[in-house]
């Protein structure tokens, strides 16, 4: 088939973006600081600048019980949810189908006073990863979320400043077999989700307000999403 020309693109920065989040935050380099923590969910961020703008790198590792991580990237990657579970959204509008797992997003995102009102373009990309090692083991899956150009909607060009970002949302599905060999239920199964993001938030915005919104959404962005994710996915049968 012939390959679109995001494709080459895709591929390098998803295998890139999985090394990254399936090393523990002892080999991501130093500076990391946790700093956010409730239950199963620990969050770290480093302090980082790109031309004298906040960029933070954060990392979150969680465990949720009862589902999958074949589930939480589908809610994750499917726009038909998102509005249910991202807060700061103001429109959503999927640009291009590039196939099942491939698809291309502007997003405008709630203004957060007083930084000006904020746009994103990018592609988003679900895949399952093979196990390697324990072959038997359950798989892991990903979605990556990177910036990129669109000609239709050229940065800058409206009211919202264009901002940039790489996001890794990592899953790995543990299966606990009950002792009686009853059959596996949702009280045997857990996920290990790694969320990695790089957000550049393009124009100016004051480090201090930057930095208080990452430490306000982003714990309250992924309990939230976790918390959706176990709520549909209750009473049906389990997606592996
Ligand atoms: C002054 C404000 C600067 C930036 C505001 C902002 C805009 C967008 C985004 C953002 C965050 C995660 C994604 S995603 O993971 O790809 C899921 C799909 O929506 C896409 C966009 C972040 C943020 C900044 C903070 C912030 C943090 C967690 C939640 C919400 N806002």
């Amino acid at each position: 088939a012939v390959q679109h020309p995001l494709w080459p693109e895709v591929d390098r920065v998803v295998k890139q973006q999985v090394t990254m989040a399936k090393m523990g935050i002892g080999e991501c380099g130093t500076g990391w600081q946790l700093f956010a923590e409730d239950g199963e969910m620990k969050m770290y961020r480093r302090e980082e600048e790109v031309d004298g703008m906040v960029v933070d790198p954060l990392k979150a590792v969680h465990v949720v019980k009862g589902i999958t991580g074949h589930e939480v990237c589908n809610y994750f990657f499917n726009p038909k949810y998102r509005y249910d579970w991202e807060t700061t959204l103001e429109h959503m509008t999927v640009l291009e189908t590039i196939s099942d797992d491939t698809m291309v997003f502007l997003q405008t995102h709630k203004r957060i006073w007083p930084a000006s009102q904020r746009d994103v373009v990018f592609w988003s990309h679900m895949r399952k990863l093979p196990n390697g090692q324990d072959r038997d083991g359950p798989d892991m899956w990903t979605v990556v979320n990177n910036s990129t150009e669109s000609s239709e909607h050229p940065a800058n060009a409206g009211k919202c400043v264009r901002i940039y970002l790489t996001v890794c949302l990592l899953c790995q599905t543990r299966v606990h077999p009950p002792k009686d060999g009853t059959p596996i239920s949702r009280d045997n199964v857990s996920c290990k989700i790694t969320y990695c993001s790089v957000v550049n938030p393009g124009g100016w915005a004051p480090a201090s307000v930057l930095r208080a919104v990452y430490k306000r959404e982003y714990p309250k962005f992924l309990k939230r999403f976790t918390a959706y994710v176990v709520n549909q996915t209750k009473n049906q049968p389990i997606l592996f």
